[in-house]
């Protein structure tokens, strides 16, 4: 979590949707509007055959069909641009030497979809500014590929860099440490010691000391060792040679994290003395504690180094992590192992703590995670989820607090921790709706020591926040004046490199400053940064161009007094569309459902949607209530209504826009993964009459089923029930229950189902098994509604893989074609 990150697709808390329309440029193909979606092979060939060289047959590709053909073409062509456009992940900032200007490394990413990953690159600048109120980037000319990277680091003083090569196979982790012009050293950590570095945003954190000689990170617990059998049985023992004669056994199932951690082994910390290369685990850590976002606590001359990091525990089982901060987690700080080169000197000052070398530091609250010491190691920061915790909920309101760092430490344990930002409940309009984080920078800290800059959801968008630690006080400083959303990459001094985006903008850096003389609300001014490694084709930019969005406040219908006041104020949708003269007729509409539920649609780019409405069609992206970014009474309305306010609020939601005019009523197509996919086929089911097209990405669309296959099966309960759900979960629902989730679900709609619907399926999704998809569409299919189902047998619940998300969202594009005219 401790990513300093663009918002990135598989960032957690932000949904993104991808979906691809038809072409409004390209010549369209009219299919008969119910035209079966599969003809059959022997019809596809003979049509074929007619454009053919003499002599061959040619063979549709399965599941196409030739009157979709030239569509799938054109589409796949312009799609293929959207794809390369880059993504930026995170900055760094050096300052030069003399003090003049400051030096900026940029981490910039890029599907590669013929080797079906991403490619990773940096460029640099160096940034001067001539005056306070103008900046100058001077780029590199190249890119730099970073090929195998999993990671880099850089030293605290800018000096040394460390880059991370995880293995691919059962070979060493290689750590290189490089200085200005060249490798210093390598160091290959055989897995024996450990296996992969944790670099998942989630469990990640690697952290230099401050004298720059070691390096605490996070990494898989070596393999444990596995009966070992040969021609005599079970081998007493065991082995670690690989011979031919004897063969491993599994030994006993261990439990990992859900979803996106399949077979990953336990996370836990170590330290690699950079100048001996030598590898220690830390000791004392608890077996079931698994370890993340690790940093150094400041030190004490002549005592013991510490580390501080977070700490997660399970009761009988893990339940998947993955998009849940309902996970209790909490600070620790541990003693870090001692070198012989660090213990020159060193008086042991804390030798009393010797039987109790870990410290839970926030035993008084549910969660706390992204620890981060200010400057002058006087206070620890960080963030809890403890209303996620709580309640239940997947995601939820966060909270900000403080520990006043004591100089003892027996005395942290005890440390009281100060309330910085609270939960919000229900925020007047224009004030913070709450904090709702998903990084934070490694080093968040204005000059003044007590400021913290960090990214936070406002509403539809990502805005960036000042926090006065001290104070409390909080300040929008990104523009409050337009929708764009708003990320920060690093910072430079006092001012910020960050990078802001719309619907209809691609990326840009930024580059903020403070303006004295101004009054407090404006007292950030923001210069564009441009370079031309930052610009996207012209075809791109000019279909672009040619499109405007908006946020719209939707009032919320049958507000009762049952409902809190968060739950009544009126919720938002972005609609996206092209500029067009009054009497235009509507585009075609898709509304766009994020899952979760309690995620969000921002206002940042999204190549999938920009290219959805660049072709053609209207976005109407919906945060229906429940979702993050509103205040926590907003929020928790939603669990024990699934499936009825959520689906009630969009169809307010597309009434609105029908109303306006802006919408033409059979022109109305719907998406969404996840809880959108849930979302969509309760949609399909409760109002057949309403969309003529579908489509799903590992929809939820069996609660009943889902409770005994998902990694977390305390969802259902919670969505279903609301927070008493919590309390009664069990891993063997009783058959009431199991009747309570079925007619919660979108199957128990389905006889209603018209919508000719499309399904794209993660074979290895664990959060909502290929089997919930799979057994909606076939009971489509069994009652004649039109059905298209694609697997992907190596992706999970995100569908993320480059060729998989092209894949997916081209047939999206193609069969919105077919019946969305
Ligand atoms: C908490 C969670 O994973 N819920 C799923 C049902 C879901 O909707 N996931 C979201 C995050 C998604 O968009 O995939």
């Amino acid at each position: 979590m401790a990513r300093e990150l663009f918002v990135n697709p598989s960032c957690w808390r932000v949904n993104f949707n991808y979906y691809f329309p038809r072409p409004r440029f390209s010549p369209l193909i009219s299919p008969p509007r119910h035209a079966p979606s599969s003809i059959s092979s022997r019809f596809s060939a003979s049509l074929a055959m007619d454009d053919s060289k003499a002599g061959s047959i040619k063979e549709m590709p399965l599941g196409l069909d030739t009157t979709m053909e030239e569509e799938y073409a054109s589409q796949s062509k312009l799609l293929q641009e959207f794809t390369s456009i880059y993504n930026i992940d995170k900055a760094w900032i050096f300052k030069s030497e003399d003090g003049t200007g400051s030096q900026a490394m940029f981490l910039l990413s890029q599907a590669n979809i013929l080797a079906n990953t991403r490619r990773k690159f940096i460029v640099s600048s160096y940034i001067s500014n001539e005056s306070k109120s103008s900046v100058n980037f001077r780029w590199t000319p190249f890119p730099i590929e970073m090929a195998g990277v999993s990671t880099i680091v850089p030293s605290p003083c800018g000096s040394k860099l460390l880059v991370i090569r995880n293995p691919e196979n059962e070979s060493p982790s290689k750590f290189e440490i490089w200085g200005p012009s060249q490798l210093e050293k390598e160091f290959h950590i055989p897995q024996s010691v450990h296996g992969s570095v944790y670099a998942d945003g989630w469990f990640e954190g690697v952290s230099w000391n401050f004298d720059e000689t070691l390096i605490a990170y996070v990494a898989e617990e070596p393999s444990p060792s596995k009966p070992t059998f040969n021609d005599l049985g079970y081998k007493k023992g065991g082995s670690t040679e690989k011979d031919c004669s004897s063969w491993k056994g599994q030994g006993e199932w261990e439990e990992d994290w859900g979803e996106t951690y399949a077979g990953k082994r336990q996370p836990a910390l170590f330290v690699i003395n950079i100048n001996s290369g030598e590898v220690q685990a830390v000791k004392g850590i608890e077996k079931s504690l698994s370890v993340g976002q690790v940093v150094w606590a400041p030190s004490t001359k002549g005592a013991h180094q510490y580390l501080v990091f977070v700490g997660w525990s399970y009761d009988t089982r893990k339940l998947g992590i993955k998009y849940c901060y309902n996970r209790p987690c909490a600070l620790y700080a541990v003693r870090a192992p001692l070198y012989e080169s660090e213990t020159k000197g060193l008086e042991l000052k804390d030798s009393s703590t010797e039987d109790v070398p870990v410290f839970n530091l926030t035993q008084q609250i549910t969660s706390a995670f992204f620890p981060r010491f200010s400057p002058d190691g006087k206070f620890l920061v960080f963030l809890s989820a403890r209303s996620s915790v709580d309640s239940g909920a997947h995601s939820a309101t966060d909270s900000l607090h403080r520990i006043d760092w004591p100089t003892d430490v027996k005395l942290w344990p005890s440390a009281k921790i100060v309330d910085v930002i609270p939960v919000v409940m229900c925020a007047e309009d224009g004030c913070l709706p709450g904090l709702y984080c998903s990084s934070f920078l490694s080093n968040p800290w204005l000059s003044d020591g007590c400021t913290m800059i960090i990214p936070s959801i406002w509403g539809s968008s990502q805005v960036i926040l000042s926090v006065n630690v001290l104070s409390g006080e909080v300040l929008r400083i990104s523009p409050a004046d337009s929708n764009f959303s708003w990320n920060v990459l690093t910072l430079d001094g006092d001012n910020i490199v960050a990078v802001s985006s719309s619907p209809v903008d691609v990326p840009q850096i930024k580059y903020g400053y403070i303006v004295e003389e101004a009054t407090k609300a404006a007292a950030w001014s923001w210069l564009d940064v441009s370079s031309a490694i930052f610009k996207c084709s012209e075809k791109v930019i000019s279909l672009l161009s040619s499109l405007q969005f908006s946020v719209m406040k939707i009032p919320v219908k049958d507000v009762s007094d049952s409902l809190t006041k968060g739950a009544s104020k009126p919720f938002e949708a972005i609609f996206v569309s092209s500029h067009c003269k009054e009497s235009d007729a509507c585009n075609p509409l898709i509304v766009v459902l994020h899952g979760g539920p309690h995620s969000v649609s921002i206002s940042s780019f999204s190549k999938s949607l920009a290219f959805l409405s660049s072709i053609g069609y209207n976005l109407l992206i919906v945060n229906y209530r429940g979702s993050l970014g509103f205040g926590e009474e907003a929020l928790q309305s939603l669990p024990g209504k699934i499936g009825s306010q959520d689906v009630s609020d969009v169809l307010t939601a597309i009434d609105h826009v029908i109303d306006k005019r802006l919408a033409s009523p059979s022109k109305i197509a719907v998406l969404g993964g996840s809880h959108g996919g849930f979302l969509t086929t309760h949609l399909i089911g409760q109002a057949p009459n309403k969309f003529v097209a579908a489509a799903v990405r590992n929809p939820v669309c069996n609660l009943a089923l889902m409770v005994g296959t998902t990694d977390i099966p305390d969802w259902c309960y919670v969505e279903v029930c609301g927070s008493e759900g919590k309390d009664n979960f069990t891993e063997a629902p009783p058959a009431e229950l199991l009747t309570l989730f079925y007619s919660k679900s979108p199957i128990s709609h389905l006889s209603k189902v018209k919508t000719p619907t499309i399904f794209l399926l993660g074979a290895q999704d664990l959060r909502v098994p290929v089997s919930n998809g799979l057994q909606y569409a076939r009971a489509l299919r069994e009652k004649g509604v039109e059905v298209k189902v694609i697997v992907f047998p190596n992706d999970v619940h995100a569908i993320e893989r480059p060729q998989s998300d092209f894949e997916s969202f081209l047939n999206i594009g193609v069969w919105f074609s077919k019946y969305c005219k």
